[in-house]
């Protein structure tokens, strides 16, 4: 049997806790399937390169067959050469107590040579995911420094929001996570973020009618927005196996394709940050969440949901905080 063409990963802040989490998971196949070789390039700055190092030696330790190769490098030039696919990571975490906004001037500076590396060396099919936050502002510096990449090639993460958002629901409805669909997170991959069931069912039903819109429309938005603080809270330390899953999961949908429809019913979709062309009257160029499914190696926003008032008004509010992070690094002179 042919072996096929190896795709070659680029996963910034190898060093980090969500590379450590990421990395096998990765190299075993759970992101672009079991037939496909993957070949990793680790970039890391200085004083995070003995880990990435740690990191590299035990990926050779458990002889994975898809793992074609390993290589590390502190210079963005050399971990983004013939990138198909880049996992931003490599940043600093915040802390109890911290807006992610409060980042943006620290790790807002990495951004823009990254997406200018990006866009001298990647390969022409490269696509985006950027984890390290705040992440949707992170994701606009690079697509604005990486010269004639395609600006729906720069994504961030809202996956682990989403999920967060099926997982809390499940619970509250007492059902598995597999009879929830519909769920969309809107915006910005903050504290304004707002995850929307106006369109989610729970075996079918509307969830709203389920779990009622006084809790669905009240404490549920907290709880999903603020579950990053609260992780942060009991972990002393933020989101990190559960971050490096929704990663995995954001690239296998948009690489390999979201579900079919079962059941007659809508084909599922989930959420993800990508570059808003203006729908739903997210101003254009802008990367914000937005319900999506994956067809041929493309994201595409679900269109045509209907969006009432309340749910305007939570949208509205988290692109307004997107638009003025823009504003912010246009100052910074980020972009
Ligand atoms: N979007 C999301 O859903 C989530 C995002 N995050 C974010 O992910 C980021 C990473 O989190 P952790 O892995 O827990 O942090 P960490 O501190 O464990 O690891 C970050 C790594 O990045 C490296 N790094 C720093 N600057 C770099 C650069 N310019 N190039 C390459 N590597 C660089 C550091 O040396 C370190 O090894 C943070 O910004 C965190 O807030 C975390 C959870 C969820
Ligand atoms: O909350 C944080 O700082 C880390 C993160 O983005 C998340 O867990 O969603």
């Amino acid at each position: 049997m042919t072996r096929n063409t190896p795709t070659t990963i680029t996963l910034t802040g190898a060093g980090g806790q969500i590379g450590y989490a990421a990395l096998f998971r990765i190299a075993a196949g759970d992101m672009l399937g079991p037939d496909r070789p993957v070949r990793l390039r680790l970039l890391e700055i200085p004083q995070g390169m003995k880990s990435a190092e740690g990191a590299a030696m035990e990926l050779a330790d458990c002889a994975f067959p898809l793992l074609e190769g390993v290589e590390l490098s502190d210079d963005p030039n050399v971990a983004f050469d013939g990138a198909n696919v880049a996992l931003l990571v490599g940043s600093r975490p915040r802390g109890p107590g911290m807006e992610r906004g409060d980042l943006l001037a620290a790790n807002g500076a990495i951004f823009g040579p990254q997406g200018r590396a990006i866009g001298v060396h990647a390969a022409d099919d490269v696509r985006v995911a950027v984890v390290g936050n705040p992440a949707n502002t992170n994701a606009l510096i690079a697509q604005r420094n990486a010269g004639d990449v395609p600006a729906e090639r720069f994504t961030a993460l809202t996956r682990l929001d989403h999920n967060r958002a099926v997982g809390l629901l499940a619970a509250q409805a007492s059902r598995p996570v597999t009879a929830i669909e519909g769920i969309t997170i809107w915006g910005n991959h903050s504290a304004t973020q707002y995850p929307d069931l106006s369109h989610a069912t729970i075996d079918g039903a509307p969830a709203i009618d389920v779990v009622g819109a006084e809790w669905g429309r009240g404490p549920y938005i907290e709880r999903v927005a603020k579950r990053g603080a609260e992780i942060i809270e009991v972990r002393d330390g933020s989101s990190v196996a559960s971050a490096a899953n929704a990663a995995i999961e954001h690239v296998r949908d948009w690489v390999l394709g979201t579900p079919a429809a079962r059941d007659g019913g809508p084909a599922p979709w989930t959420s993800a940050a990508i570059h808003s062309r203006g729908e739903y009257g997210v101003p254009e160029g802008l990367i914000s969440s937005f319900p999506v499914r994956s067809a041929g190696g493309e994201w595409q926003i679900v269109e045509g949901l209907s969006v009432d008032e309340f749910s305007r008004g939570r949208i509205d509010a988290s692109v307004a905080e997107l638009v003025a992070e823009r504003e912010a690094v246009e100052e910074l002179g980020l972009v």
